[in-house]
């Protein structure tokens, strides 16, 4: 992949963190993430690749935009997978709350994971603690190795983890170990991703969400040296033949790095919309709207924070009806 691609992802999750700010505290989940897919399926058009959705909005029967098997891009760029979330955390962005951003992931065609719309275990470190955790290991030896790998005690640790009924034997294993926690109402991408960089506090990640979620933090955290394993947890019959037809027979499997995303040919993109430790949120001000992104590639290691200033005339779109 060229790495002029990075540039051009950065311009269409601005896109969808332009148009689904402006939904802010409305209350209005659904049409917020409307309005990022809108947007983000425009600027999707005019970027010079041939790519395919393999995670997305859903399957085609279910949504108009950015479905799974849609082809995106001019076509005339590199052959590849795209895995969208064009507004992680629309609960929070319909309360105004922390940490909402819009993200996409790109890499060689069939290097990602096509993780079906479930539930996966997930267990996520950043660069120092990575090749160290193990998703069956018990907590306490989890956060042991992150404690030392990180060479502080584990009273020191921080783990951050979905605050759902479904972690209460995760989270009072964390606090018998005297590590420290924080509980977040969503939003596990940006959780994962925290465990990358110092500045956030966090050091592990533990916890059930989505596994496209899985997908697009492992993309992320192959960028940043990182590592996740993840476990597909089916609910019923109908996920549990879904995992049967992706070839994952042993639903204990545990999903490496290289199975969520195989080889090094990968761009991370994403544009905060809520304010997050990670991110800033997108900011209005009169004909001006400020965002800041977070662009990534795997192959070169570069990370990169930029800070984008947008004159709202000249994108009529993104002004709210
Ligand atoms: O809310 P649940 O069912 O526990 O699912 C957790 C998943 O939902 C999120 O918190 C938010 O997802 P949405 O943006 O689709 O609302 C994800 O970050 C996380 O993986």
């Amino acid at each position: 992949m060229e790495r002029s691609l990075s540039m051009e992802l950065v311009r269409v999750t601005e896109a969808a963190a332009l148009a689904s700010a402006r939904w802010m505290g409305r209350g209005k989940k659904e049409e917020a993430d409307n309005a990022a897919t809108e947007a983000m399926r425009k600027v999707f058009d005019t970027i010079p690749m041939h790519g395919t959705v393999v995670i997305g909005e859903g399957e085609m029967d279910e949504a108009p935009m950015l479905y799974i098997g849609e082809e995106l891009g001019t076509k005339q760029g590199p052959k590849v997978d795209v895995a969208v979330d064009p507004l992680e955390g629309t609960n929070i962005l319909a309360s105004g709350s922390w940490g909402a951003f819009a993200v996409i992931a790109v890499a060689d065609q069939g290097n990602l994971l096509h993780a079906p719309d479930m539930y996966m275990e997930k267990i996520a470190v950043g660069p120092d603690a990575a090749g160290k955790i193990d998703i069956n290991a018990p907590v306490i030896d989890n956060l042991r190795a992150v404690a030392k790998a990180k060479n502080k005690d584990i009273e020191d640790v921080v783990a951050i983890i979905l605050n759902r009924p479904r972690h209460e034997k995760i989270i009072s294993e964390i606090r018998e170990a005297g590590a420290r926690i924080k509980l977040i109402s969503d939003g596990d991408v940006a959780a994962a991703l925290n465990t990358a960089f110092d500045f956030t506090g966090v050091d592990i990640m533990f916890g059930t969400g989505g596994a496209p979620e899985g997908v697009l933090a492992a993309v992320g955290l192959k960028c940043l040296g990182g590592e996740l394993q993840g476990k597909l947890k089916p609910q019923n019959e109908e996920e549990l033949r879904r995992c049967h037809e992706m070839g994952i027979t042993d639903i204990n499997k545990v999903l490496m790095m290289e199975d969520l995303v195989r080889g090094d040919d990968c761009i991370f993109a994403a544009t905060g919309v809520t304010d997050g430790e990670l991110l800033k949120g997108v900011q209005f001000k009169g004909s001006i709207a400020t965002t800041q992104s977070l662009v990534m590639r795997a192959k070169s290691g570069t990370v990169r924070f930029i800070d984008g200033r947008h004159m709202l005339k000249k994108k009529p779109n993104l002004v709210m009806k």
